[in-house]
């Protein structure tokens, strides 16, 4: 059985860039905002549900969810957002357990689930061995996520006001990884010291 990680973090906290990191140590990576992302592409299985719930608007020329504008909606007003993540997430669900058998199946020893939401959802935490936790300042979410291509810090402010806070994430952690202040080498090194310190006792 592999040992099963969950890796969250705030928007921007790193997580992707820590994901890889474990990657490059050996681990599967499922990715869940990947996933939600093929489920929300053209043909992608999500998009007749997501067009009945919110309309012809919410889609793209191509049939996909048209991103930009549900992030709009979705992040200024809750009970979108929830009407989104009732379709989104039991099928994103499914899908990384079908991918963490297939991992398995394959004999990888780690498997590390990407999971934005692992302390909101309440259902993953349950579901990985050891959680690890990227936290870092709100200001340099901000900055990190704003400077993203059609971001703006309105919009980033509002996708963080919708998050758990720095602490209810660093409650449930069984590992910190404060990525602030650190260049990308240095988080890397962080990262293999973990990954090494939770092989020898697994
Ligand atoms: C609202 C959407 C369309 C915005 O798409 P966009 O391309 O702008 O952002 P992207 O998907 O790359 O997400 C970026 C970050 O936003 C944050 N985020 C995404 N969804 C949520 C959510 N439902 N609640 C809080 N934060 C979220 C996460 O930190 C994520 O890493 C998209 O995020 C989405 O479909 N969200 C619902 C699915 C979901 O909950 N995904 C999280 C995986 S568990
Ligand atoms: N220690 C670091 N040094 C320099 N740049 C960093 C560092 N950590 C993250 N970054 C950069 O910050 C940005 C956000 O990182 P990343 O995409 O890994 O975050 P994320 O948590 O996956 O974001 P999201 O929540 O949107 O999925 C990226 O451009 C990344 O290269």
């Amino acid at each position: 059985m592999g040992v099963k990680i969950g890796l969250t973090g705030g928007i921007g906290s790193g997580k992707s860039t820590v994901a890889g990191f474990w990657q490059e140590a050996g681990a599967a990576l499922i990715d869940t905002d990947a996933i939600a992302r093929q489920l929300s592409g053209p043909d992608g299985a999500a998009m007749a549900a997501i067009a009945a719930e919110f309309g012809s608007t919410m889609l793209t020329p191509d049939g996909a969810l048209n991103r930009s504008a549900m992030r709009e909606l979705a992040f200024s007003d809750a009970t979108a957002k929830q009407r989104l993540e009732a379709i989104l997430h039991p099928m994103i669900g499914a899908r990384a357990r079908c991918q963490a058998e297939a991992a398995q199946a394959a004999g990888m020893q780690w498997i590390v689930f990407d999971v934005p939401l692992l302390v909101e959802s309440g259902h993953w935490r349950e579901r990985v061995d050891r959680v690890l936790v990227l936290d870092c300042s709100e200001q340099t979410q901000m900055a990190r996520v704003s400077a993203r291509p059609g971001w703006t810090s309105s919009s980033a402010a509002s996708v963080l006001a919708a998050q758990a806070s720095r602490a209810q994430r660093r409650a449930c952690a069984d590992a910190v990884i404060y990525n602030d202040g650190l260049d990308l080498a240095a988080l890397r090194e962080h990262v293999l010291t973990l990954c090494a310190q939770w092989r020898r006792c697994k």
